[in-house]
């Protein structure tokens, strides 16, 4: 449906060129919630930014169903950002207008008449569950219902994709947690393709199908989210997933190994198997698990186990091969 097509993006700053983007290419299937994690600065806004040509690209293309939109102009423009919401970060409400007119707002500016605005603004604070609240001001509202209003607005003119810009950056744990139920709730119910970025791992387990990593301007892994969790390939993404399993040893625990921790992950059925049961039965190995969680992507089991295994080399070797040959992946973590 988003075609990112090898895109970049350079600012100049005085006479300096930042590349915020380099050479991205990103497909996003419609229907889907595809996430973009990366850290501060990776260039993650930037190239959202692009989708809907708030931000042109510097080189490469954009294509939506096919039709390349890189170079629309006046109504073409405005029709394809009309078919695009979008919800940032700070909510961007405008202070001075009640929840209603914030919603209207964009219903007006379509040419929607005074009673199809009405009707459709009710149905929407339906939809975020802000019945009643009407005519309050957004100075009125906390965090998560500003940004409820965030989300009623955006999808005001019927838009096919949701384009959501750090939306719970800055919510606590628990309105993040609602907010993220909601948009999940729009995107299965509705049909409506969402790509939302963020700089936390727990986000995108919690709602993305799929995922693009950003690091320094590059696209650097992309893939569902199952398997950038269960196989992290670049040094960025491990860094990101292994702090989201949280597995990170105390420095004494690590120095007082004198075997190799071993990293074990478990996906599907397996994760619910005794596989290292078994290891200790069929060989003459002492296992010692360090650290161990199961955690569920979707509804799929995802485990992940930090181990030692001692005995002489030759039989730690063949409980290696054994444990392999039945997870989904095994490597040292630490030597
Ligand atoms: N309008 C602009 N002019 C100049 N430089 C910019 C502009 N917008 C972004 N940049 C620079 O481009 C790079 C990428 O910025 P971007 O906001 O896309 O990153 P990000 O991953 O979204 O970061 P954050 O999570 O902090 O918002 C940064 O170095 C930023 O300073």
């Amino acid at each position: 449906m988003i075609d990112i097509q090898d895109v970049s993006i350079t600012f100049t700053v005085g006479d300096k060129p930042i590349e915020a983007v380099k050479n991205a290419s990103i497909h996003v299937n419609q229907g889907e919630i595809f996430g973009i994690v990366g850290s501060s600065g990776a260039g993650k806004s930037t190239l959202l930014r692009a989708i809907n040509l708030l931000q042109r690209p510097t080189a490469g293309r954009i294509v939506i169903d096919g039709v390349d939109v890189t170079f629309f102009e006046g109504q073409q423009l405005r029709e394809l950002r009309m078919h695009m919401g979008m919800i940032f970060q700070q909510f961007n409400l405008i202070r001075s207008k009640t929840v209603f007119d914030n919603i209207a707002f964009a219903m007006k500016v379509a040419g929607a008449s005074n009673d199809e605005i009405t009707k459709r603004v009710r149905e929407l604070l339906d939809i975020v569950g802000l019945q009643g609240k009407a005519d309050a001001y957004p100075g009125q509202l906390s965090g998560g219902q500003k940004q409820r209003v965030g989300i009623a607005r955006a999808l005001a003119n019927h838009p096919r994709v949701l384009l959501c810009d750090e939306p719970t950056s800055a919510l606590d744990l628990e309105t993040t947690n609602s907010i993220l139920e909601l948009l999940k709730a729009i995107n299965r119910q509705m049909g409506i393709t969402i790509v939302l970025i963020t700089h936390e791992m727990d986000v995108v387990k919690k709602i993305c199908d799929r995922v693009a990593v950003m690091s320094n301007g590059v696209v650097v892994e992309n893939d569902t989210v199952l398997n950038v969790f269960a196989e992290p390939k670049h040094e960025f993404t491990r860094q990101l997933v292994n702090h989201s399993y949280d597995l990170d040893l105390p420095q004494r625990l690590l120095q007082e190994q004198s075997t190799p921790v071993w990293k074990i992950v478990y996906r599907g059925p397996a994760a619910e198997e005794s596989v290292l049961t078994d290891t200790a039965h069929k060989f003459q190995v002492k296992l010692n698990i360090l650290h161990g969680k199961i955690e569920y992507i979707g509804d799929q089991p995802l485990g992940v186990m930090l181990v030692t295994i001692k005995g002489i080399p030759a039989d730690v070797s063949l409980a290696v091969d054994y444990i392999r040959s039945r997870v989904y992946h095994m490597e040292v973590a630490h030597e």
